[in-house]
């Protein structure tokens, strides 16, 4: 069953024409792979998915954006659409890992508590359900007080994952999540990418073209804005 569809989506900021009616259907509980080369458009076309261009200035989507969440067919950029609620079951992750200052609690505990102040049972159970998924807790369930910068860029990086599934999103975009990790740190991640797979729709920004094949149920080209292949 198809997650997302697009039906001739164009993107416009300013003069800038970015996206140019991509058409497209991808797969729910599945891994897509964004390719093409740089500047062609794939990190935009990501970000036209949760509305992340609406408090950028001049910017115009138009065309058809339907996604499929909570059983329901959803516009993201129809009237009645809450552009919080679409993000919270929209979750990203971006290139490189930008964490809040502070500890690695805190990263986990104020995304929650800005949507609701659950009991602190609850959100300490959540913080180590969303932990243990990005497969993290065994690391750092001892120091959950110190600061995240003290974490190893792929440590931050699956840190920033555990943030985006603590909010139970129904679909994780991901903008190139390895490229500023070294070998091992790229191939955890990679692992631990497969394994979200069955339980979360995945859309994943990569400018490698082998770890596309590798990883991929579905690859989409990108370039200047347009679809090449899908
Ligand atoms: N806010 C903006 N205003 C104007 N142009 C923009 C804006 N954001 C991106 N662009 C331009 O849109 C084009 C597509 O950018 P985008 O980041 O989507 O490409 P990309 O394929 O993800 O590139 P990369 O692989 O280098 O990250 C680029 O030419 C970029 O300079």
């Amino acid at each position: 069953m198809s997650a997302i569809r697009c039906h001739q989506l164009s993107l416009a900021i300013g003069k800038r024409q970015l996206l140019s009616n991509i058409s497209l259907e991808l797969p729910g509980n599945k891994l897509s792979v964004l390719l093409g080369p740089s500047g062609s458009g794939k990190t935009s076309f990501l970000r036209v998915l949760n509305r992340l261009h609406d408090d950028t200035a001049g910017a115009r989507v138009s065309g058809e954006l339907t996604l499929s969440l909570s059983g329901q067919t959803i516009h993201p950029y129809h009237h009645g659409t809450d552009p919080v609620w679409l993000r919270r079951r929209v979750g990203m992750v971006f290139q490189h890992p930008n964490l809040l200052p502070g500890s690695i609690g805190h990263n986990l505990r104020l995304p929650v508590q800005l949507v609701k102040n659950p009991p602190r049972a609850e959100l300490a159970q959540r913080i180590e359900a969303a932990l243990r998924e990005a497969q993290l807790w065994d690391e750092v369930c001892m120091r959950l007080d110190a600061p995240a910068a003290s974490l190893s860029g792929g440590q931050q990086q699956r840190l920033c994952l555990a943030r985006a599934l603590i909010l139970q999103p129904e679909i994780l975009l991901l903008d190139e999540p390895t490229v500023s990790l070294d070998t091992q740190a790229s191939s955890d991640i990679e692992a631990l990418i497969t394994s979200l797979k069955c339980r979360y729709t995945l859309v994943m920004v990569s400018h490698n073209p082998v770890q596309a094949k590798r990883l991929a149920d579905k690859i989409i080209v990108f370039r200047d804005g347009s679809l090449v292949d899908s």
